[in-house]
């Protein structure tokens, strides 16, 4: 027996802001972006990534569109250190885009940072310290003051080394690391006494990041500790506030979603969410949800194929099938009630009209994705889905009646295969189910006349070295079939629906006909195909009654 006990862990404090702002507030822009997939990701990866794989993935952060990008943590090692300076050296820094790179308040650590630097028009220092309660007392042994300094006199070393390359642009930022677990007092004293150090203006700002390091409340009491802080922070306006959220309770994006509802500025994340533990917030979804309101997102998220590869091949770690947006089967429908909705949606859609079809959220080809994986097959499946795949995959387009009769024999095909029914497999049931019925009565060759409005057919039936000539009478050819089929079989039949189309648009295009006859009182289907469309409705006719019937019964007759 393990020690499962709730007992053991506290709960969360909440924020005394009765007056809070954010609830009422909308999303009305991106915000500023910036991906540390090359730190904070890199440095959660079993394998961190080679030069290759960093080179391939900065390539990748630049085609999506992101300005501000953490490169690395250069005095953690050489890998990062050398992979900044490639970028530096060989100029591969567009104009519109500006590194960052992170580095603890630690006077060796950030001498090495800068020289990592030197040569960059334009860079973030990222410096910062642990201020929670639980880093003071079990890590740092130290009392708030103790953290205050280590903060102070690394802004402070900050700002002497940035003297010391007068050519480079610099922005600072500051992250009172552990944020989530800091006393929200002392998270604005020790940012303040950063702050008075940089002394920020609007002209001038720094970045202030607030990091839920760990994820320990719930969204909302994120967002007051975000509204708080902007609250009673100095120099607010001269600060860039930003988010950096990671994901242990599972709601990283909605936290940063709060978060920027609370007054921040710029978001901190990675592409896909890989990050330290359960991971950084998902830059992608945070950027789609904006893109699904109607919301430039500010980033190019069109190619997300390409995207999900990148960033396989250089983290070694799967993106999840149902990851939002991303994910293989997140525009994929298997249930038949959500196949039937999707369907008739994507049928009566009007590009003109904002996009409205139930279960997607957003049109899947706007990220590369195609229809063809929207509905597929298996044994939660209904008419719906069946008819749209035979439809949009092989040109049957199947009436309501045929739709109910077709989907039980997928059905008793899933459930005996225990899995997937692909698109091929559908096409091969519905023909063994109607077109290729063994042992039953084939059409020879048949002569129609018509006299005083009536339709006379003679014709021949095969079935093996069997052969018979029938003759009937009706009003139109499909009655005079029915009439003569009746005479044979000795049963009551009644044509109960009829429907055809051409299989494609070319003008030697085959014909396929649906039919539903009443035999003896129950209903019956069959489809015919044929060049001639008086030959496909016959073939109709006759595999209704071959399917019903059976070849030994109308032998009998
Ligand atoms: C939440 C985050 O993601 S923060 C970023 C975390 N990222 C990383 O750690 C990845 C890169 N890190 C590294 O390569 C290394 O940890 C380094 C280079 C930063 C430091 O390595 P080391 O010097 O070997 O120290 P190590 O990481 O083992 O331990 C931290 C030491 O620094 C001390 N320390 C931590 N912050 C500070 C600070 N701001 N000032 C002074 N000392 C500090 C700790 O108390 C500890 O000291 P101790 O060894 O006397 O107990
Ligand atoms: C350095 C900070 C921003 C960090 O990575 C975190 O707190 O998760």
């Amino acid at each position: 027996m393990g020690k499962f006990d709730h007992r053991r862990y506290p709960a969360f404090p909440t924020v005394s802001l009765p007056d809070r702002q954010w609830p009422d507030r909308r999303l009305q822009r991106a915000p500023r972006w910036c991906s540390v997939d090359l730190r904070d990701g890199n440095q959660a990866l079993i394998e961190p990534m080679t030069a290759q794989q960093k080179s391939l993935l900065w390539d990748q952060l630049v085609k999506i569109g992101f300005r501000e990008i953490e490169v690395g943590f250069p005095s953690a090692s050489s890998h990062d250190y050398n992979f900044v300076r490639d970028l530096i050296e060989n100029d591969r820094i567009p104009a519109d885009v500006t590194i960052q790179v992170l580095t603890p308040a630690r006077e060796d650590l950030i001498e090495k940072t800068f020289a990592a630097l030197e040569g960059v028009h334009r860079a973030i220092v990222h410096v910062y310290n642990s201020t929670s309660t639980v880093q003071r007392e079990r890590v740092f042994a130290m009392e708030r003051s103790g953290i205050v300094d280590i903060a102070r006199s690394g802004a402070r070393l900050v700002l002497d080394c940035a003297a010391r390359y007068p050519d480079t642009e610099w922005l600072f930022e500051y992250s009172p690391e552990s944020f989530s677990g800091t006393e929200l007092d002392f998270a604005v004293e020790v940012c303040d006494a950063v702050m008075d150090v940089w002394e920020p203006t609007p002209e001038k700002p720094a970045i202030v990041n607030l990091p839920a390091t760990v994820e320990m409340s719930t969204p909302n009491v994120y967002a007051d500790q975000i509204e708080w802080f902007c609250r009673h922070v100095r120099r607010r306006e001269g600060l860039i506030v930003s988010l950096h959220t990671h994901n242990d309770r599972g709601c990283a994006v909605a936290a940063a979603e709060l978060g920027v509802l609370a007054g921040a500025d710029r978001v901190e994340g990675t592409l896909m969410g890989n990050g330290e533990r359960t991971g950084n917030m998902d830059i992608v979804t945070m950027a789609m949800n904006l893109y699904s309101q109607g919301i430039d997102p500010e980033l190019q998220l069109g190619h997300m194929d390409e995207i999900i590869q990148t960033v396989r091949d250089c983290t070694q770690l799967p993106v999840h099938p149902r990851h939002p947006y991303a994910g293989e089967l997140v525009f994929t429908a298997f249930s038949g009630s959500h196949q039937d909705a999707i369907k008739k949606c994507l049928a009566r859609r009007d590009d003109a009209e904002p996009w409205q079809v139930a279960y997607l959220p957003i049109d899947p080809a706007d990220i590369g994705r195609s229809y063809q994986e929207v509905i597929r097959i298996n044994s939660q499946s209904g008419k719906g889905g069946i008819a749209y795949v035979l439809q949009r995959d092989h040109g049957y387009d199947l009436p309501r009646w045929l739709q109910i009769d077709f989907s039980a024999a997928v059905q008793a095909h899933a459930e005996a295969a225990e899995g997937e029914v692909d698109s091929e497999a559908i096409l091969g049931l519905f023909r063994d189910t109607y077109l290729n019925v063994s042992g039953g009565w084939t059409l020879g060759d048949y002569q129609i006349s018509r006299a005083a409005a009536v339709d006379q057919l003679q014709v021949i039936l095969a079935r093996g070295g069997q052969r018979h000539s029938l003759t009937g009478s009706g009003n139109g050819v499909v009655a005079a079939f029915v009439d003569a089929m009746q005479r044979f079989t000795g049963r009551q039949l009644v044509l109960v629906e009829y429907s055809e189309h051409a299989l494609s648009q070319s003008a030697d295009a085959e014909a396929v006909c649906y039919i539903q006859l009443n035999i003896d009182g129950g209903r019956h289907c069959g489809v015919g195909v044929s060049h001639d469309i008086v030959q496909a409705s016959l073939n109709g006719i006759l595999c209704a009654i071959n399917r019903a019937v059976g070849q030994d019964a109308i032998a009998a007759a």
